[in-house]
């Protein structure tokens, strides 16, 4: 298996500050504003735009921690279990943060464990990298890197806390 780098930390924490500046311009700023990062790799990205949406405008926004785990559509719903959030998200402007989006299977989920928190007034998709082969009507508001795959591809977003280096690699 083959693997290449296809984008270099400087241009994913480029991405993530694009993204930080187009969520503010979407939300007419911070107001209400949560961030929800999905495990592993959406947590970190989450907050990383969490830190520079602090930088930018000097409030402390909210990042959470969501496990879709129990709300994939291969798992019974009977053996749901309540996700770790610790805020009722009723009428919050929730950006979900993910590190790939790929089927949209994962923000399927991502989306009904969210609704079982409360009744957010807006939620919005930020992935770093979409690279195609949806199979449900999910489409990202903030995207990193649009790169087009084969089905047979596999992306791999690496961060430095967990990987040791910030980049996103192809292997084929
Ligand atoms: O749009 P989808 O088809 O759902 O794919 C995208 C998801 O796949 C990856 O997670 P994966 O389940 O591969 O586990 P990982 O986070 O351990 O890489 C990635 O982190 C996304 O969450
Ligand atoms: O290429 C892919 C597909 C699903 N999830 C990933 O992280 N990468």
């Amino acid at each position: 298996m083959a693997n290449k780098e296809i984008v270099d930390g400087m241009s994913m924490q480029r991405a993530l500050t694009r993204i930080t500046y187009e969520i503010i311009e979407r939300n007419k700023g911070v107001s209400n504003l949560v961030l929800v990062g999905i495990k592993t790799r959406g947590v970190y990205l989450a907050q990383r735009i969490g830190e520079r949406l602090q930088q930018l405008e000097d409030v402390a926004i909210p990042v959470l921690t969501l496990d879709i785990e129990a709300y994939r559509d291969d798992r019974e719903p009977k053996d749901r279990r309540q996700p770790q959030i610790d805020l009722n998200l009723n009428g919050k402007r929730i950006v979900l943060v993910d590190d790939v989006l790929y089927t949209g299977r994962t923000i399927r989920a991502a989306l009904d464990a969210l609704m079982d928190n409360g009744r957010p007034s807006v939620v919005n998709l930020a992935v770093l990298v979409d690279r195609g082969h949806r199979e449900l009507p999910i489409r990202a508001d903030f995207v990193g890197k649009n790169i087009p795959t084969a089905i047979s591809e596999r992306i791999k977003v690496n961060v430095r806390e967990l990987d040791g280096q910030d980049s996103v690699e192809i292997h084929s």
